[in-house]
């Protein structure tokens, strides 16, 4: 897909002069502006620290944002508690390490993707054989259907990240941010588990937003590539403009270390 394309898009979600400082100090976003297309699979790229994972979890609130404002078609900009919620109960969320509940199964994970649909009161009682549905069929479309009853620490890592975008769907979302969905995964079951979400938001028109350490990855599956370097936007554009300009802008000059070599790096004492 090119630029083109998404511009000529409906508008899904929209950042507005938004800016992130956290109670420390550290400025972590300064004042970006931003519209994310409805249906696209955009990744955000950048070196560690850069404020990816600052910039997509102020999208739904959970790092407050200190100046500027998150808009949705849905809701208009998004304010108050009230609204906040409302907000995250149609986004979707994925986290590099799953934030599963390790002693229950991976049925009771997903459906755990509800909670969020009802009162603090209504929680406590069982969820309706409807929502029951919603979870096994998510179960079934990440291919997990015959671990459902599993619990979730006897599955392996990218099966645990299956169930983590089982529990996103089962949120019946319009958005999923995934913060670094595949960090802890090697390299061919991040492509899996990558392209199982890419169908998935593709399928259900879904938009996307996902950070990621991998080009290759960003280059494989992203419609968009947005470079984060010292919480600015240092680049925009489809993954066919990501040359080697592009990625000295948003690495800074140095290369991003390949991720055989991060592994190394890590399990060597
Ligand atoms: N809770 C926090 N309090 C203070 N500073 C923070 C906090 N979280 C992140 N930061 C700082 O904000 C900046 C951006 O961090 P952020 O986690 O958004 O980067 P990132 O690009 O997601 O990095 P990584 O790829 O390592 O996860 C960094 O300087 C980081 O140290």
């Amino acid at each position: 897909m090119q630029m083109n394309d998404q511009r000529d898009r409906a508008v899904a979600l929209r950042l507005i002069a938004a800016g992130v400082v956290y109670p420390n100090g550290t400025r972590a976003l300064h004042s970006t502006s931003l519209d994310f297309a409805e249906g696209a699979f955009t990744v955000l790229l950048g070196p560690s620290g850069a404020g990816k994972s600052t910039l997509l979890r102020s999208l739904n609130g959970l790092v407050p944002l200190s100046e500027g404002h998150v808009e949705t078609s849905r809701l208009g900009v998004v304010r108050g508690t009230r609204g906040w919620r409302e907000h995250r109960r149609s986004t979707g969320m994925v986290f590099q390490q799953h934030q599963l509940i390790g002693r229950l199964t991976a049925f009771a994970n997903v459906l755990t993707g509800r909670l969020g649909h009802h009162s603090t009161l209504r929680s406590l009682l069982p969820l309706s054989p409807a929502e029951k549905h919603l979870a096994l069929d998510a179960l079934e479309r990440v291919g997990l259907l015959e671990f459902a009853l599993r619990r979730a620490d006897q599955l392996s890592g990218g099966q645990q990240q299956r169930v983590g975008i089982a529990r996103a769907l089962a949120q019946a979302p319009n958005l999923i941010l995934a913060d670094e969905p595949v960090a802890s995964l090697d390299p061919a079951t991040s492509e899996r588990v990558l392209a199982l979400l890419h169908d998935i938001c593709r399928q259900d028109g879904l938009s996307a937003i996902v950070s990621l350490h991998q080009v290759d990855l960003a280059r494989q599956f992203a419609d968009r590539i947005i470079g984060i370097g010292g919480g600015r936007v240092v680049f925009d554009g489809p993954p066919k403009d990501l040359d080697e300009a592009a990625i000295r802008r948003i690495y800074g000059g140095t290369a991003p270390t390949p991720v055989h070599a991060t592994r190394i790096l890590e399990t060597t004492p």
